[in-house]
């Protein structure tokens, strides 16, 4: 491609000379690891490491283009200043790529907890309905109906172009993240339908304020297409201030919540049948597939982006009992003569909550909570973390979850100051997570519920006792050598 037709919509400050109009460009990359002849390298400061180092590592395999935001005046190559790098890549990965999200229906999803659910509750609804469709989120992306490896929520711009490119998918649904959106990954991508679930305190180590993690979130909206539309959430009071900012804005807002004058009201949800009673024109009952009521505004919110992006509400409704659950959401696994046994990916204290409380409407007898706090992650959510599952479980044991270089010491001296100031005497540290879930399923009976919290369908990164490589896997294997032995100790 003519570096002229790239360089559509990008601002550069300095002048192109006259003969890199006329350059063709095989391919770009922010990698220098990535670059081959004839490519455009885009030289990023990063959070680890700053790209405009590694000019000369990209000049050495064949750049024959450098974009970047600092001065340079001796480069062999053209260089083209631009005040922000990232958001330049999205540029020029849009142009490379051929502008794909305007080529199919586009749904982007954000909030801090329930995208990923969402997501396969939403594809789950459209292909039902006969379309085929991509998802870009956490535990993997999907492409023409291949599963590939996820290193981010939200893919880089470059990766999530080219992605968009190779799919031959209807509708292509993108989890976003906060980091995403303030990172440009989303830069020349534009969505159909933009949907929230909710906000709670999470990210502050990278937002610092809630104000600030709010107005992240809400510049997905700036990314929706003139007719697209947004769904929200008004039940989480962050979800009822971005309606009222989208409305102000005279942007398309459709709401989902329990008072009148929402577009889809939520009337009254039955935890026996799972049924939830919705009401837009008229009244439709609808199953929620997966347990909690956090899982109900899941449900809800996929129900109605599948309803705007043109599917029918009977074939909606009638796809959701069908629905198989998803990796390590409130996914449950039955010790035989052993406790009810819940792996799930929360990590934030509302998450938490969302859980104890489910296993509680559950009729659990008693609940047991494990879990753990990642290292080098949000220190600021820790306390409240510690405090619901003190309150809400009748033991919690806390054990290690990744360490993200931590030292193992320095997590264990957190865990034991964490415990003194926030846990109310009600639990205990056994560190070995492995060990921490097998001592959790021994004293439970049937009728208890132990809560596995925070890794989800996430690998192990540290090896533990039991050398399994996930919490479904401990389980399994503490389920399988069981044989109903030793179970149900007092607490
Ligand atoms: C802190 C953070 O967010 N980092 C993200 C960011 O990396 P960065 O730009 O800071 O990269 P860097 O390593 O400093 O490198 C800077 C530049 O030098 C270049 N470089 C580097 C080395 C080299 O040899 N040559 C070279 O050219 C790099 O390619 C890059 O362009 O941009 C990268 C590309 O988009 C991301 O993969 C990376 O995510 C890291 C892995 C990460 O863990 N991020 C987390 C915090 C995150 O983004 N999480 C959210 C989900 C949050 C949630 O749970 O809701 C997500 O969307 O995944
Ligand atoms: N709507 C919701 N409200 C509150 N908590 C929720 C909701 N949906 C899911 N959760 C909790 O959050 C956890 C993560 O859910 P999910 O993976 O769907 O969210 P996410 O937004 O994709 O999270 P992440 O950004 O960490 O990948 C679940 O395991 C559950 O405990």
């Amino acid at each position: 491609m003519r570096l002229t037709h790239l360089l559509n919509g990008l601002e550069i400050q300095n002048e192109l000379q006259k003969e890199a109009e006329r350059l063709t460009i095989e391919g770009l990359a922010d990698n220098s690891a990535h670059i081959s002849d004839n490519y455009i390298f885009v030289a990023i400061k990063g959070h680890r490491s700053d790209g405009h180092d590694y000019i000369q590592d990209a000049l050495n395999k064949g750049a024959c283009v450098v974009i970047g935001e600092q001065e340079f005046s001796n480069l062999p190559v053209p260089y083209l200043q631009v005040e922000n790098s990232r958001k330049a890549l999205g540029i020029l990965a849009r142009n490379f790529y051929k502008n794909p999200s305007h080529k199919k229906q586009m749904i982007g999803i954000t909030g801090t907890n329930g995208k990923t659910t969402t997501s396969y509750l939403l594809r789950h609804i459209l292909e039902y309905a006969g379309y085929s469709c991509a998802v870009f989120g956490t535990i993997q992306n999907i492409i023409n109906g291949e599963s590939r490896k996820s290193t981010n929520t939200t893919p880089n711009s470059l990766d999530l172009h080219r992605m968009l490119a190779e799919s031959k998918d209807d509708i292509a649904i993108v989890e976003v993240s906060s980091h995403g959106l303030s990172q440009w990954r989303l830069e020349g991508v534009l969505f159909d339908l933009c949907l929230f679930t909710n906000l709670h305190p999470e990210h502050l180590d990278y937002h610092h304020t809630m104000d600030r993690y709010f107005e992240a979130k809400m510049s997905l909206f700036d990314h929706m297409k003139i007719h697209g539309n947004a769904i929200i959430n008004t039940d989480n009071g962050w979800g009822s201030k971005l309606a009222t900012i989208l409305k102000q804005r005279e942007k398309n807002v459709y709401t989902t919540g329990k008072t009148d004058n929402n577009d889809l009201k939520i009337m009254e949800y039955d935890m026996e049948t799972s049924t939830v009673i919705v009401k837009e024109f008229a009244e439709t009952s609808i199953i929620s597939p997966i347990a909690g009521v956090h899982n109900v505004y899941n449900t809800i919110s996929a129900y109605a982006a599948a309803l705007l992006a043109g599917v029918k509400k009977e074939v909606a409704a009638a796809s959701l009992p069908h629905f198989k659950g998803i990796d390590g959401r409130f996914e449950t696994i039955s010790i035989p003569e052993g406790p009810t046994v819940v792996i799930d990916y929360a990590h934030t204290a509302d998450a938490i909550e969302n859980c104890l409380k489910t296993a509680r409407q559950y009729s659990a007898n008693r609940v047991l909570h494990v879990f753990g706090f990642r290292g080098n992650r949000d220190i600021s959510k820790r306390g409240q973390m510690l405090q619901i599952s003190a309150s809400l479980s009748d033991q919690y044991i806390l054990t290690l979850d990744d360490l993200n270089k931590v030292s193992y010491r320095d997590m264990i001296g957190t865990l034991k100051e964490l415990q003194e100031e926030f846990g109310q005497q009600n639990g205990r540290i056994i560190a070995d997570r492995t060990l921490a879930i097998k001592q959790a399923i021994k004293k439970c009976c049937s009728g208890d519920w132990v809560i596995i919290t925070g890794k989800g369908h996430e690998r192990y990164q540290q090896s533990y006792d039991m050398h399994t490589a996930s919490d479904k896997e401990t389980v399994c294997q503490i389920r399988d050598q069981s044989g109903g032995e030793n179970l149900g100790i007092a607490f």
